[in-house]
This record gives structure tokens, C-alpha cells and sequence, in this order.
């Protein structure tokens, strides 16, 4: 063992733990602490057993244990435990000395955090982390951003332990301020919608065609060769197939009730801040709390009882369908989620390479997936593409797709089977490529009831009008602005 730490673990639940044998088998002798410090013995005495990791029972010893500048990582659960942890280990820190929090922190606390930090002398970074616990392990997506400085001296440990996508680590910088962990939050939102769309292709094969797990397993295997290849179809495809103790399908065992945690929240709170439709996700955040509202939707389904769905006669072509609607409908939802990414990389001069971040997305985290390679290729070749949708590449695949796409919605529609985020992305679809809305209503009836104005087809756009709808309305118009 060296006699100093080349970095300190702070927090040992399943990311910390794994995070820090993921650091010694890559060669760095690692230190850590954990608040319930019963938790650093158990490590210590069984999975750490005999490796260059030292477990310690006190912040001030953890930090005399670290070779300086100091560079100290935090696992720990978000919110106002980062804040704690900050508080008690700033005492035992030196001028220049780095912490990284890899927690799903919210990227307005990571902003505060890293201005806060520099004004006491200390380089903070918001480091979003994905991958689970095995990604944790065996190389996770790392997504840092805050104070550059630190970039240099936390890059050579942290490109060892990420994932690699054809040799290239899954690890880059990826701006200023809380642009790391605003990054980590789209990604997470993706995955809401990711699984969202899964969860109603598994719902689709099952209601109209009657299938059983164990056909729906290959199904997702089959997918899982072609364009829709990635993590999260691999794992369903697993899940499908898994059967408890007792022989049966966990799957079917397992309640209707989806929990969150908060990221894909703040990813629809923050597109609306920013004015970016963002519907795929909301939906499937949406979806999460209906789903939890069990006993009213038991209520309801005795309100409103529905017929058996027929079973789609073509079954090959029912299978079709679904993986095409999947395909497209998985494309509007990054089209979005890059949307807002590229909307706050402007608002808050970031100054995001959006071809960057989806080449760290392709290896190592939960939204792993080949097609995040065509999403970097489309950023690659035009750094400004104001929507995924108009990528020559992608344009010929939603056109593949929609007849499918359609006439799945549909027919989901007439046999009264919920699939809410296909339809969101079908007619996000509809009205991103109409070119007269019928928004021109709105600003009307805006206008007829409380004078907000509105711009005519026929003068210069900017210059707003007021019509006297009624005849007996004044000429008086209430300010013109967008909140
Ligand atoms: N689980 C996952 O798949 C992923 C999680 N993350 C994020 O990584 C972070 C760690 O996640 P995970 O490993 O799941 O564990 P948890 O989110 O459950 O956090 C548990 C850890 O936080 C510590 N902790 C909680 N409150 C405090 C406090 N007030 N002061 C000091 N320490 C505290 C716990 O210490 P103690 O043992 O004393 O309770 C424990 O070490 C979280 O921010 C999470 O959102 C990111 C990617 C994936
Ligand atoms: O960060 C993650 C993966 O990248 C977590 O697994 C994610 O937070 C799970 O989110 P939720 O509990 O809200 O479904």
C-alpha cells in the first residue's frame, strides 16, 4: 500500500462501494468514509478484503490519508446530504484541494456549490454518473462539469474507470457550472421515456396478440440485433424471461406501481423553464404518478369496464408495427431531450458539444445504445441541427416508420389500450412538421377576452395588433410578452 491516497470515496451504498473496487482494479489506491461508519467495516472486512483500499472512521483521518491537492468524491443520496458532507469535510481541506459530487444532485445546487466552493478556495465538480451498479463496477458514463481546473488532475482517474466505446472513454468534460449534472438529468429523463416506450410495446404484444413472456423475451432479444439495440431491450428481454423461486414469472408478480426519484421531474420542470417541448418525457413522468394512484384506477376500471381487445390477425406484421413505433417514437423523444440540452447550453453559455455528450452516452450508462452513435454523426455533421428530426439520416427513418406508426396508434386507440407516450410522439410529430397550427385560434381568443394582441400573417413578424372583436372593447392592450 502507498502511503497516500491518490483519492477518497465518500458514501458506500451500491454506486460508492462499487465505484471505489471499479478505482483499485484500475490501479488507484483509494480511501473511504460513509457516515455509518459500521458500513465502511463491512466493506473493509469483505468485499475490499486484501486490496488497496483504506477504510476510514473519521473525515479527519480520511482527508490526513489523501495526498495533496487533495481530490475527494461523494456517492452520497442528493439533496441536502451533499450540503452535510460539505460542511463537515471543508474544515479538514486545503487550498486547491477538489470535490467531485457523483450523486444525482440538482444542477441549481450544483451551480451554488461550485461558486460557493471557489469562494472558500476549493474546485468543486458536478459529475453525473450513470450505470448502475454494475456500470459503477465495471465502467459507468461520467459526465463532469464545474470548475475546469480540476479537469486536468481528476481526468486521468476518471477516463480509467469509465466505460469505452470503441476504445474512447465514456468520460469528458462537459462545461461550466452545473452543466454536468444538467447533462445526467437529461439522460435520466431520456431514460423515463425510454422505458416508458418499452413498457407499452410489452403492454401492445401482450393485449393484442394475447403473447406470453416467454415470446415477448425472444421478441426483445430479436430487437436487441437490430436498430433498436441497447441496454435497456437487452435487460426487458431478460426480465421477460426470469421466473422467481417458485417457477413463476416475476414479472406478472410484480405491482403496477412505478416509483422516481426525481430526475425526470426536474427534466420537464426545467424544459418548461426553458419553453422546450419536452411531451415524451412529461408523459412518462406523467404515466409514473398514474400509475401509482392504484386504487383510483381500480375504482375507475369497474367505472368504465372494457371488451377484451381483438387479437391483430397478422402477427408478424403487429410486430412490425410496435418495433418501428418504437424505433420512431424513441427518436422524438431525444429529438427533444437534445432540444433541451441545446436550449440550455444558449441560456446559460455553456456552450455544449451535443456530439460529445451523446458519445458519452454510448457506452457504460442506462441509455446505452447503438443509435447514439448516429445521434453523434447528425451533430457532428451540422453543430447547430436545431432538431434530430431533420437529420437527412433520421428523415428517412421516421418516413420508414410511420406508416407503421400510425396505424399502430391507431389501432391501439380503437382496442382501448393505453399507449400514451406513442401517440405524444406521433403527434409532436404532426404538429413540429405542420407549418399553419392552429395557434392563429388561440392568439384570437386571447385577444377576444383579454387583449393580449397578436401578429398578422400579413405584416412584418414583431408588430402586434388588437382588434376590437366585440365592437364595444376599448383600444387599450394589455402587454405584449412570453413567460
Ligand atoms: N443507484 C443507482 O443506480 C444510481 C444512483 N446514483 C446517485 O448516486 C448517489 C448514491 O446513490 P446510491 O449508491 O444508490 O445510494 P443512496 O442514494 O441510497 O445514498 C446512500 C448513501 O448516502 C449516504 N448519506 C445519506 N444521507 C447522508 C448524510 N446526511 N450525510 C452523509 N451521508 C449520507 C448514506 O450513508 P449511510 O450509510 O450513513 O446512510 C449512503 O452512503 C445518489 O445521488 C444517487 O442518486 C447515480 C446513478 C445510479
Ligand atoms: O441515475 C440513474 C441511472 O442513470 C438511476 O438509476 C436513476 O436515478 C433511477 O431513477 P428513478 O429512481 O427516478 O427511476
Amino acid at each position: 500500500m502507498n502511503s497516500k491516497s491518490n483519492i477518497g470515496l465518500i458514501g458506500l451504498a451500491v454506486m460508492g462501494e462499487n465505484l471505489a473496487l471499479n478505482m483499485e482494479r484500475n490501479g488507484w489506491q483509494v480511501s473511504v468514509w460513509n457516515r455509518t461508519t459500521e458500513v465502511v467495516d463491512n466493506f473493509i472486512n469483505g468485499r475490499a478484503k486484501g486490496k488497496n483500499i483504506v477504510g476510514c472512521e473519521s473525515l479527519e483521518d480520511f482527508t490526513t490519508t489523501l495526498e495533496t491537492p487533495r481530490i475527494v468524491m461523494m456517492m452520497v443520496r442528493a439533496g441536502n446530504a451533499v450540503d452535510e458532507v460539505i460542511e463537515k469535510i471543508v474544515p479538514y481541506l486545503s487550498e486547491g484541494d477538489i470535490l467531485i459530487d457523483g450523486g444525482n444532485s440538482y444542477f441549481k445546487d450544483t451551480e451554488r456549490r461550485v461558486k460557493d466552493m471557489y469562494a472558500s478556495g476549493f474546485y468543486f465538480v458536478g459529475a453525473g454518473v450513470s450505470g448502475g451498479e454494475e456500470g459503477a463496477l465495471n465502467g459507468p458514463s461520467i459526465m463532469p462539469g464545474g470548475a475546469a481546473e480540476a479537469w486536468p488532475r481528476i481526468k486521468p482517474i476518471l477516463q480509467s474507470i469509465a466505460a469505452k466505446a470503441n476504445g474512447t472513454p465514456c468520460c469528458e468534460w462537459v462545461g461550466p457550472g452545473g452543466s454536468g449534472h444538467f447533462v445526467k438529468m437529461i439522460h435520466n429523463g431520456i431514460e423515463y421515456g425510454d422505458m416508458q416506450l418499452i413498457s407499452e410495446a410489452y403492454f401492445l404484444l401482450k393485449h393484442l396478440q394475447g403473447m406470453g413472456n416467454a415470446e415477448m423475451g425472444d421478441i426483445f432479444a430479436r430487437w436487441n440485433e437490430g436498430k433498436l439495440k441497447s441496454y435497456l431491450i437487452e435487460i426487458t428481454g431478460h426480465i421477460l424471461l426470469h421466473k422467481d423461486v417458485t417457477g413463476a414469472y416475476l414479472l406478472d408478480r410484480i405491482l403496477d406501481v412505478a416509483g422516481q426519484k426525481g430526475t425526470g421531474k426536474w427534466s420537464v420542470i426545467n424544459a418548461l423553464e426553458l419553453s422546450i417541448p419536452l411531451e415524451l418525457i412529461a408523459t412518462a413522468v406523467f404515466e409514473r404518478y398514474l400509475s401509482s394512484e392504484k386504487l383510483l384506477r381500480m375504482i375507475a376500471a369497474k367505472t368504465y369496464p372494457r371488451k377484451k381487445p381483438e387479437v391483430v390477425s397478422n402477427k408478424e406484421e403487429l410486430i412490425e408495427e410496435i418495433h418501428q413505433t418504437l424505433y420512431a417514437a424513441k427518436l422524438v423523444s431525444y429529438a427533444q431531450g437534445f432540444g433541451v440540452l441545446k436550449k440550455a447550453s444558449e441560456t446559460y453559455d455553456w456552450k455544449l458539444n451535443l456530439a460529445t455528450i451523446a458519445r458519452l452516452w454510448r457506452a457504460g450508462c442506462i441509455i446505452r445504445s447503438t443509435f447514439l452513435d448516429d445521434i453523434a454523426y447528425a451533430f457532428e455533421q451540422d453543430s447547430n441541427l436545431e432538431n434530430l428530426l431533420l437529420a437527412s439520416h433520421f428523415s428517412k427513418e421516421i418516413q420508414e416508420a410511420l406508416p407503421y406508426w400510425k396505424k399502430l396508434v391507431a389501432t391501439a386507440a380503437h382496442e382501448e389500450i393505453s399507449s400514451p407516450a406513442f401517440s405524444s410522439a406521433l403527434n409532436y410529430f404532426y404538429s413540429l412538421t405542420t407549418d399553419r397550427l392552429p395557434a392563429n385560434l388561440i392568439q384570437a381568443q386571447r385577444d377576444y377576452f383579454g387583449a393580449h394582441t397578436f401578429e398578422r400573417v400579413d405584416e412584418e413578424p414583431g408588430k402586434f395588433f388588437h382588434e376590437n372583436w366585440t365592437g364595444h372593447g376599448g383600444n387599450t392592450k394589455s402587454g405584449t410578452y412570453n413567460a
